[in-house]
C-alpha cells in the first residue's frame, strides 16, 4: 500500500448542499464486458458486443486480444438501442486463430491478468504478459498451476516469484485440459478464468476448488451464465453437483449479440449520494434479474437506511435522512466494501464488515487503505482479521489517498459529500471502470 508518487494532483471532492435528485446513467459492467470479450473471441463465429463498458480494465482486454489476432472493430449501431450518449455503440468481435508472439499488458486489471493466461495457452506462440507493479503482487498461482496441470508451457522464471507476472505463456495451439485441484481462496477469478477457456480445450476442463472459502461467488455464476449463453455445457454444484466442482464440456461457442447491463458495482457511489444525503437518485437500466454483484447494494443500503423501487425507469433509491451502522458478511460482494465502509463512516451507529479478508490482495490492501484513510479524516476504524470495525466520529477535511485504487477514489468521495474539505488524491484512478466518474459526480449534484 505505497502513495503513487507520480499523481500529486487534488481533486476536491464535491460537498452536497442538500439532498441530491438525480438520474444517473451508469456506463457498462466491466465483469460482463471482459467476459464477454473473452467468450466472443474463443467463439466459431462473430458476435456483437453493444454497450460496452469503454475503461482502462475493458480496452487492456481488447487490446490484448487484438495482440493475439481477434478482431474487434468500433461501430455504430444502427438498432434502436443507440442512445444519445453513445451507448448503442457496440464492438464487433472477429474470432482468428489465435496466435503468437504477443505482449498483454494486464495494467492491475485482474480480469486481465487471471482470464488471459488459459486463451494463451489455446494461441500458437508465446504471450508474454506484464502489467503494473501490483500485478506482480496479486495472486494468480491458482491459475498459472493450473494450466502447467492441464499441459501448458509457461516460463515464469525471469524476474517475479513462481506462478506471479511477469510470465510468458508458450501456447502450443491447444490445450489438453481435463480434470484440476486449486486453491481459489485468494480470488474467484481463478475458476472464472478456467471456466472461461475451458470448451476449447480437447478434454473441456473439471476445476475442484480445495482451499477455504471461495469469495465472490455472484462473479463464478456470472461465467456460468454467460458460458451457457453462447452454447457451452457447465455443471455446477448449485445444479446437484458436488460442492466445489465445476466441469464445462468441450465445444465450439457461438457468437452471439449481448447488450452489456449497467455496472451495478459502479452505481454505488450514486446510490450511497442518494442515502447520505436523504436525496433520490435514479440509475436506469437496472436489471431485474442479473449476476452483477452489486444487485446487492439494493438489499444492504436498504438496511442502512432507505427505500428502494425498481420500476421501467429503473433503480430509484430514496434516502431516509438516517444512516444505519450494519453488520454484513460481505464475502459475496467483496468489490462493494470501499462504497460501503466510507457510508458506515458516515452512519448513526457503529459496523462489522466480514468476511472479506482477500481484498488485501486487490488493487491495493483495501482494508489497510481504508483504515487509514478514513481515520486521517478523524475516524475511527479499525482491522480485523478479515474485515473492518467502523465506529462512526465527526470528520473533518483533509486528502484522501488513493492507492491507484479507483473504489478508494468513490469511497473517498462519497465522504465529500458529507464533509467538506475533503480532497482525492488521484481521482483518475477511476478510469480503471468509470472514467467518467468525476463528470458524472459532477452531473448528479447538477455542476
Ligand atoms: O470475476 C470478476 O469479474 C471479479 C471477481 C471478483 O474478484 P475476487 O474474487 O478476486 O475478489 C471481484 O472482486 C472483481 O472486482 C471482479
Ligand atoms: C477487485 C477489483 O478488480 P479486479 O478485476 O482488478 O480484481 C474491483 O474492481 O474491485
Amino acid at each position: 500500500m505505497t502513495v503513487n508518487p507520480t499523481h500529486t494532483a487534488l481533486w476536491p471532492a464535491p460537498h452536497a448542499s442538500g439532498a441530491v435528485a438525480a438520474t444517473v446513467h451508469v456506463p457498462g459492467s466491466k465483469s460482463v464486458t471482459n467476459r464477454a470479450l473473452v467468450l466472443a473471441a474463443l467463439a466459431h463465429e462473430p458476435g456483437w458486443l453493444r454497450r460496452p463498458l469503454r475503461s482502462r480494465d475493458t480496452l487492456l482486454m481488447a487490446a490484448a486480444l487484438r495482440a493475439m489476432g481477434v478482431g474487434i472493430e468500433e461501430t455504430v449501431s444502427s438498432s434502436s438501442a443507440a442512445g444519445q450518449d453513445g451507448s448503442g455503440e457496440a464492438w464487433r468481435v472477429i474470432p482468428s486463430g489465435l496466435r503468437g508472439p504477443a505482449t498483454v499488458d494486464v495494467g492491475n486489471a485482474g480480469t486481465v491478468m487471471r482470464f488471459l493466461p488459459p486463451v494463451a495457452a489455446l494461441a500458437d506462440g508465446p504471450i508474454r504478459f506484464d502489467g503494473d507493479p501490483r500485478s506482480y503482487e496479486r495472486p494468480l498461482h491458482g491459475v498459472i498451476d493450473a494450466l502447467r496441470a492441464l499441459g501448458a508451457r509457461i516460463d515464469d522464471s525471469s524476474l517475479g516469484s513462481p506462478g506471479a507476472l511477469p510470465l510468458t505463456v508458450h501456447g502450443g495451439g491447444a490445450l489438453e485440459g481435463g480434470r484440476v485441484e486449486i486453491d481459489a481462496s485468494s480470488s474467484s477469478q481463478f475458476v472464472s478464468a478456467l471456466l472461461l477457456s475451458g470448451p476449447r480445450f480437447n478434454q473441456g476442463v473439471e476445476v475442484r476448488h480445495v482451499g477455504s472459502a471461495l469469495p465472490s461467488m455472484p462473479h463464478i455464476r456470472m461465467t456460468v451464465a454467460m458460458l451457457r449463453a453462447v452454447g457451452a455445457q457447465v455443471d455446477t454444484p448449485e445444479a446437484g453437483g458436488e460442492p466445489n466442482v465445476w466441469r464445462v464440456t468441450p465445444g465450439a461457442l457461438l457468437g452471439r449479440d449481448l447488450t452489456v447491463e449497467p455496472d451495478l458495482s459502479n452505481a454505488q457511489p450514486f446510490l450511497a449520494a442518494a442515502l447520505i444525503t436523504g436525496g433520490r437518485v435514479t440509475v436506469p437500466d437496472w436489471p431485474a434479474r442479473t449476476t452483477q454483484p452489486g444487485d446487492a447494494l439494493r438489499r444492504i443500503f436498504t438496511e442502512m437506511g432507505g427505500s428502494c423501487e425498481l420500476t421501467e425507469q429503473g433503480l430509484t433509491f430514496t434516502g431516509s435522512g438516517s444512516v444505519h451502522g450494519i453488520d454484513v458478511d460481505l464475502s459475496e460482494v467483496g468489490e462493494l466494501t470501499p462504497g460501503i465502509a466510507a457510508v458506515a463512516a458516515l452512519a448513526d451507529s457503529p459496523s462489522t464488515l466480514r468476511g472479506v479478508a482477500h481484498l488485501r490482495l486487490h488493487e491495493t490492501d483495501r482494508l489497510a487503505a481504508l483504515t487509514k484513510e478514513i481515520n486521517e479524516l478523524g475516524g475511527d476504524v479499525t482491522e480485523t482479521a478479515d474485515g473492518l470495525h467502523i465506529r462512526p466520529r465527526p470528520l473533518h477535511g483533509g486528502v484522501f489517498h488513493t492507492y491507484d485504487d479507483h473504489r478508494m477514489a468513490t469511497a473517498g468521495a462519497i465522504i465529500g459529500l458529507a464533509v467538506p474539505g475533503v480532497q482525492i488524491e488521484n481521482v483518475e484512478t477511476t478510469a480503471k471502470t468509470l472514467p467518467d466518474f468525476p463528470e458524472l459526480w459532477a452531473g448528479m449534484l447538477g455542476n
